[in-house]
């Protein structure tokens, strides 16, 4: 009876996991972000923002909400380590993508990054968030600047690609996901939007078309 009992009430309380990766390029302050997911939502606090070095490889951190636990990957964001991403893309129920908005120089090559990340076939059909970090700072683009620039630069790459022939980039699905884009603005260091991403996250992990997959 007794383990009757507990089988029954682990089934209830039974919490689905699921994994998100957070990415981007180095020194947009994705391994802040984690530490203070953990700080604001576990017992034991993440690491202060002075004690964080650059990601040489992977972080990983767990929350435990109420129905749901999530496992974010927090994964290194320099040049050669960024080759590591696509072996996570097959398993992660959500992705967060964070660009530096004060980095007003690296915002080129933060694109042609994320570019590559919503054409990996991998991760079609699964939720995206982008985030604009570091709103703390003056000078920071605010999510609608960085959208608006994501979108300037696509259309520069689109009619550059057709100038040079084949419209191949032009696709539909790109096209598509890119309109229903979801944007945040966030400052990992004192912890503004953060409570907003990971609602966003566990709305949309519950509905992610992995989670029927995976079942
Ligand atoms: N002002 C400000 N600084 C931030 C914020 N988030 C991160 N930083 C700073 O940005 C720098 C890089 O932060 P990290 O979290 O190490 O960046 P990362 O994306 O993990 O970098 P890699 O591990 O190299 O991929 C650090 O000096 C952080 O303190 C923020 O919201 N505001
Ligand atoms: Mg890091």
């Amino acid at each position: 009876m007794y383990h009757l009992l507990k089988g029954l009430h682990e089934y209830l309380t039974r919490k689905d996991e699921f994994s998100v990766i957070i990415i981007g390029l180095d020194g947009a302050g994705k391994t802040t972000l984690l530490e203070k997911i953990k700080t604001m939502y576990n017992d034991t606090p993440g690491l202060p923002p002075d004690k964080i070095a650059p990601t040489v490889g992977q972080n990983i951190g767990k929350i435990a909400l109420p129905s749901a636990v999530l496992q974010f990957w927090d994964l290194g964001g320099q040049r050669g380590i960024r080759t590591i991403w696509p072996k996570y893309y097959g398993d992660c129920h959500a992705v967060v993508y964070v660009v530096d908005a004060v980095d007003h120089e690296r915002l080129s090559e933060g694109w042609e990054v994320f570019d590559a990340v919503l054409s990996a076939p991998q991760i079609l059909g699964v939720p995206l968030l982008l985030l604009a970090n570091k709103q703390d700072r003056s000078g920071s683009l605010s999510v609608a600047e960085i959208r608006n620039n994501y979108e300037v630069w696509y259309q520069h790459k689109i009619e550059s690609a057709r100038r040079r022939q084949g419209s191949e980039l032009d696709n539909e699905q790109r096209r598509e996901r890119i309109a229903s884009l979801d944007v945040m603005g966030l400052s990992a260091l004192e912890g503004t939007g953060v409570r907003a991403i990971v609602d966003w996250v566990f709305i949309r992990v519950q509905n992610s078309k992995r989670r029927d997959e995976s079942s």
